[in-house]
């Protein structure tokens, strides 16, 4: 199988097959290897304009391979991945620029326009996500909520038509982790960019994601519909959050593996328990 990436810097796509309703993502027979280590193994993946999906997997299951593969950040070894639109990612660590100040690293993101007008959609977005009294501070006085709004900032303020969010709160501590639901919840709402967002806890799938899916042996393994836009019924989400444990081999009750949970439910972290 030729190997092709078509990544938005470079090309000038329409959507995939130049089909108007086609997805923004789509995935065919991906595989990555690492030598003989095979990561992604034959992986189809299609995500709609304006859906929120969430990707969980056990720890080394290949799920930040996948999201910098859709990145542009590491190379196809096998298959194709077309996107259309413009890609932005937002990692776990805020990675802001200490010598500039925080409207200006969300500026950096802006590749047109004048200083001045990519400052000033820099300063509206800063406001959007709750740091308008934080536009000219350096990134080191920012506590890590605040720096996460920023990163946030800076993947939102070019308008992407997809958005990759690898484990951006899984850092915070868990009401600030609350906020920032909360906060993406409503920038998606506002903005509506595809969003592949990787996670290992369950919880936080079933309250952002449309869809949710489960990356195992290289492939996607399982698949659930959320439909974050609906009243939730509790009973409903209950059945679906043990489904998704199970899938994940995760039985609560059963004498936990310490690292799989840490790794794989919202369960609070040793640190967390211990503050
Ligand atoms: N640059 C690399 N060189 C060699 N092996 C790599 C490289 N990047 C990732 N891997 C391997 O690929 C596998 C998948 O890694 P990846 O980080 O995608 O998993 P993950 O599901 O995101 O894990 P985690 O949940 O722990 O973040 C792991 O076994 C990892 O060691």
């Amino acid at each position: 199988m030729a190997t092709r990436l078509i990544h938005p810097a470079t090309t000038d796509l329409a959507r995939p097959d130049g089909d108007p309703s086609g997805p923004t993502v789509r995935v065919r027979g991906l595989r990555r290897a690492f030598g003989d280590h095979v990561v992604l193994d034959d992986l189809d993946l299609d995500i709609a304009p304006g859906e929120l999906v969430a990707l969980l997997g056990r720890s080394g299951s290949g799920k930040s391979t996948l999201l910098r593969t859709l990145a542009g950040l590491d190379p196809v070894t096998e298959g194709t991945a077309e996107i259309d639109g413009t890609v932005s990612v937002a990692f776990q660590e805020p990675r802001l620029f200490p010598w500039r100040r925080v409207a200006d690293n969300v500026a950096l993101a802006l590749r047109s326009g004048s200083r001045a007008s990519r400052r000033q959609r820099a300063r509206e977005t800063l406001d959007e996500v709750g740091l308008g009294d934080k536009h000219d501070v350096w990134p080191v006085t920012l506590s890590g909520g605040q720096a996460q709004r920023a990163s946030l900032a800076r993947a939102l303020v070019s308008a992407p038509g997809l958005l990759l969010l690898d484990e951006p709160f899984s850092a915070l501590d868990a009401l600030t982790r609350i906020e920032m639901h909360d906060l993406v919840l409503a920038l998606w709402r506002e903005h509506r960019p595809a969003v592949l967002l990787v996670t290992h806890d369950v919880d936080e799938t079933l309250k952002l994601a449309d869809r949710v899916l489960v990356v195992d042996g290289g492939r996607i393994r399982h698949e659930s519909r959320v439909d974050v836009d609906r009243p939730r019924d509790p009973a409903a989400l209950h059945e679906l959050r043990t489904e998704l444990l199970a899938v994940l081999g995760v039985h609560e009750g059963a004498e936990p593996d310490p690292a799989a949970l840490d790794r794989t439910t919202s369960r609070p972290r040793p640190q967390e328990r211990a503050s």
